[in-house]
């Protein structure tokens, strides 16, 4: 079976400065790779550049389709959560507001979410979306205890039903997972 994600010899110069440089990624059904490093060591630019945003001063990147939760919430601020969910057409949304209990808050505006309940609508677009890599940034950031288990759990269902995931955190995260540590 072909991995979900493979970057191989990866560079990336942001600002003028080499942030990385050789680096090999590779995540097969099932696995989870978590990046973390000290600020500004380049953690959401590896997960930007794997979803695409960005170009590698070297370097391939193969992919599988992703779904990408960085510090955008991509979900139309006007629009009701559940509408502006909808946008997204994801095969899963039901079982994705489940999961991140968002069914009492449908019928809110998105602007009108609180941080840890605007989280909680990005994972689930991310769940929703059907997409077998998840690539998160910070995903626990804003979550209270029982948002941070919605995600263990999530992350931990997707990765039995043979999804990946990349994240960029600074606190450890459930489960197993493997370690980068990228450099200051
Ligand atoms: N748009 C940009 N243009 C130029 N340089 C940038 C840009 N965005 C980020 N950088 C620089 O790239 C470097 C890595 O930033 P990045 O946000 O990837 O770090 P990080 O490891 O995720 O940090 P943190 O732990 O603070 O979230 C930093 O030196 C930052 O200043």
């Amino acid at each position: 079976m072909s991995p979900l994600l493979k970057g191989h010899g990866l560079a990336l110069v942001r600002g003028g400065r080499m942030l990385f440089e050789g680096l090999d990624l590779e995540l097969e059904a099932g696995d989870a790779l978590h990046i973390s490093g000290p600020n500004g060591s380049g953690k959401s630019s590896l997960i930007r550049l794997v979803a695409g945003l960005l170009r590698p001063a070297a370097g391939r990147i193969e992919r599988a389709e992703a779904a990408l939760a960085d510090n955008l919430l991509a979900l139309d601020r006007e629009l009701t959560l559940s509408r502006a969910l909808a946008f997204w057409k994801g095969p899963r949304l039901g079982d994705a507001m489940r999961a991140f209990a968002l069914e009492d808050l449908a019928h809110l505006p998105v602007r009108l979410l609180s941080t840890g309940q605007a989280k909680r609508a990005q994972l689930a677009r991310v769940m929703a979306s059907g997409a077998p890599l998840w690539l998160l940034d910070e995903p626990q950031n804003g979550l209270d205890r029982k948002g941070l288990a919605e995600l263990d759990e999530a992350i931990a269902a997707h990765r039995a039903q043979g999804g990946a995931v990349l994240a960029a955190s600074h606190t450890p995260l459930a489960g197993q997972w493997r370690i980068m540590e990228l450099e200051a």
